[in-house]
C-alpha cells in the first residue's frame, strides 16, 4: 500500500504521545521526516551536547520506526530556509499528499513553518498543523483575550484550561505491515566529547522509566527537597523535554497517576507547576516576538549600561570567581552539560547583578553548553534573574552567593564534588574560604566585593526610574 501521509518531526522526537503521528495514521500509512539544520542550530547557539543527544534520539527513533514499517527520512540541510523546498521535493518524489507537524513558537521556527506551508500549497500538498507541543497548547489568555504577563494568574487559568481538556497520551503508532521502511543507513555525527551519554542516554524506555520513577519516589517531596543541588531530587528530564523525547501528556498522566486523580490532589503538584513555567515561557515567545530578538521584556531596561569585563566573564565561565558555589555550578555545567535550577539562579544573579554583565552574554554561554538548552526557558530564566523580564525577580533582589551556599549546600557536599581543591575544608570553612586556605589550595580570591557590587547594581536600576 502506498504511503500518502508525511509527519515532520522537530523538537518532538518521539513516536509515543504524538498527536500528528497518531492522527495522520488514522488517515493512511505514514512516513516520518527530520530536517537536520546544523548551521541554523549553531546560529541559535545550540550546544554540541544537545545536538549529540538529538542525533542519538533520531537514530533510536529511526530504528523503532523501521521495526513498525514506518520510513523515516533524514534530510541533511543547513538552515531553516532550506526546509520548504526540501520537504516539497520529498513529497513529490514519494507522492506524499499531506504533511503534518506541530507548530513551534520562536520567530525563526514560526517563519520556517509559514514558508513551508505556503510552498507546499503551491505544489499541491496539503498541510495539517497542530498547536505547539505543550501541556496546554492553546493560548492561555486573560478575560480581555490578552496574554498574561504574570505567572500566578496564568497558572490559575492554565490549570482550569487543563482540567477541562485532559487528554490521555496518544498511543504508539501501529505496525504498517504493508509498507516498506527505509533501513537506517546514516551516520549522523562524530562522537562528541561534551555529550555525557552515561548521564543522558537516548533510550526511550529508560526515559519513560525515569519519569515514572521520579513521580513514584520523588515528586511528593519535590517542593521540600528540590533546592539542594547535592541531592538528586529533581527529575533531570529537561534534556528530553527540550527535544520532545517525552510527551507532555505522558508527564501529566504520570503526575495524575501518582498524586491521585482527584483534581485537588494533582492540582497541588509543585512539579506540575514547574512544567507550567515551561509552558508560560513558551507561550510568551509566541505572544511577544521581541523576545526572540534578544530584547528585554521591560523596554526601560534597554537603557542599562552593562559592564564589559572580559576577564571577569572568563572567570565566571570557567568557574574561577572565588565564590565556591558559583564555581562549582559553572564547572558542573562545563563538565556535564546540565546545571541544577537553584544554581542557574545563583550563577545568573552573580553575572548580571554582581558582575553587572549583560544577561545576553550569560544566556548565550548557557545555550552553548546546556544539553537542555531551550530558547524560551533559558531566555525566561535569564531575564528573570536580570530583572529585565516578564514577572522577573525585583531588581533589588540580589542573591548573596555565600548565604545561598550555606543554605542550599550546608555541608559543602556539592562544592566538593566540582571544586575538589577545597575538599578538605569543613562545612563552616568551605562557603567562604580564608585567605590562607585559598593560597594553600590555589583557589582564587573573590573577584568582587559582594556589598559594593550589590549596591552598584541597585543604583544602576534606580537610575532607570523615570526613563
Ligand atoms: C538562568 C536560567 C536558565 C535556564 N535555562 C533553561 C534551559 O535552557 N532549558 C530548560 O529546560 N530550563 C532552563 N531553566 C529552568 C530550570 O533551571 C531547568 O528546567 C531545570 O533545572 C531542569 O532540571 P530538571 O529537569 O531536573 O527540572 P525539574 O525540577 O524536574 O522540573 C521539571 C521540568 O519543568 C521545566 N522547568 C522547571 N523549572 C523551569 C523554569 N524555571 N522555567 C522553565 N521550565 C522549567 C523543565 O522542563 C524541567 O525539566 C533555566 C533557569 C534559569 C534560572
Amino acid at each position: 500500500m502506498a504511503i500518502s501521509q508525511l509527519v515532520w518531526l522537530r523538537n518532538d522526537i518521539r513516536l509515543n504521545d504524538h498527536p500528528a503521528i497518531n492522527l495522520a495514521q488514522q488517515d493512511d500509512d505514514i512516513a516520518l521526516v527530520v530536517c537536520l539544520t546544523p548551521e541554523q542550530w549553531q546560529e541559535h547557539n545550540e550546544s554540541p551536547a544537545k545536538n549529540a543527544l538529538r542525533f542519538e534520539l533520531i537514530t533510536e527513533l529511526q530504528q523503532q520506526a523501521h521495526k513498525l514499517g514506518i520510513p523515516c527520512h533524514i534530510l541533511k540541510l543547513k538552515r531553516f530556509s532550506d526546509c520548504p523546498k526540501a520537504i516539497a521535493d520529498l513529497c513529490l518524489e514519494h507522492h506524499y499528499t499531506t504533511v503534518w507537524w506541530q507548530n513551534e513558537l520562536p520567530i525563526h521556527e514560526a517563519q520556517r513553518d509559514e514558508r513551508t506551508a505556503q510552498y507546499l500549497d503551491k505544489v499541491g500538498v496539503t498541510t495539517r498543523r497542530f498547536a505547539p507541543d505543550l501541556i496546554v497548547s492553546e493560548p492561555v489568555l486573560n478575560q480581555q483575550g490578552q496574554p498574561f504577563k504574570v505567572f500566578t494568574p496564568f497558572y490559575k487559568r492554565w490549570l482550569s484550561t487543563l482540567s477541562a481538556n485532559i487528554t490521555p497520551p496518544y498511543e504508539c503508532p501501529n505496525n504498517q505491515e504493508n509498507s516498506k521502511s527505509l533501513p537506517s543507513e546514516l551516520k549522523l555525527y562524530d562522537k562528541e566529547d561534551s555529550y555525557r551519554q552515561d548521564l543522558w542516554p537516548a533510550d526511550y524506555q529508560i526515559i519513560k522509566e525515569k519519569l515514572w520513577h521520579f513521580c513514584h519516589h520523588k515528586e511528593a517531596d519535590y517542593d521540600e527537597l528540590r533546592d539542594f543541588p547535592a541531592k538528586p531530587n529533581t527529575s533531570t528530564l529537561s534534556p528530553y523535554l527540550a527535544l520532545g523525547a517525552i510527551g507532555p501528556r505522558e508527564c501529566l498522566e504520570a503526575i495524575i497517576h501518582t498524586s491521585g486523580d482527584n483534581e485537588r490532589d494533582w492540582h497541588g503538584s509543585v512539579w506540575l507547576k514547574e512544567l507550567a513555567w515551561r509552558d508560560f515561557y513558551k507561550q510568551l515567545m509566541g505572544h511577544f516576538p521581541d523576545l526572540s530578538k534578544s530584547l528585554p521584556f521591560k523596554p526601560e531596561t534597554q537603557h542599562i549600561v552593562w559592564n564589559h569585563n572580559d576577564k571577569a566573564f572568563k572567570d565566571w565561565c570557567e568557574g574561577n570567581t572565588g565564590f565556591p558555589i558559583v564555581d562549582a555550578a559553572m564547572r558542573q555545567l562545563n563538565q556535564t552539560g546540565w546545571m541544577h535550577n537553584r544554581l542557574r539562579m545563583i550563577t545568573a544573579s552573580f553575572l548580571t547583578k554582581l558582575l553587572f554583565i549583560d544577561w545576553r552574554e550569560g544566556e548565550k554561554y548557557f545555550m552553548e553548553k546546556l544539553i537542555d538548552g531551550e530558547f524560551s526557558a533559558n531566555n525566561g530564566g535569564w531575564q528573570w534573574s536580570a530583572s529585565t523580564g516578564c514577572d522577573a525577580a525585583p531588581y533589588f533582589r540580589v542573591f548573596n552567593p555565600t548565604r545561598q551556599s550555606e543554605r542550599f549546600d550546608p555541608e559543602g557536599e556539592f562544592i566538593k564534588r566540582f571544586v575538589p581543591e577545597l575538599s578538605s575544608l569543613t562545612a563552616k570553612q568551605i562557603h567562604d574560604p580564608s585567605d590562607l586556605h585559598r593560597r594553600q589550595y590555589q583557589y582564587p580570591r573573590p573577584i568582587i566585593d559582594y556589598k559594593k557590587a550589590r549596591q552598584y547594581a541597585i543604583s544602576a536600576f534606580d537610575d532607570l526610574k523615570g526613563q
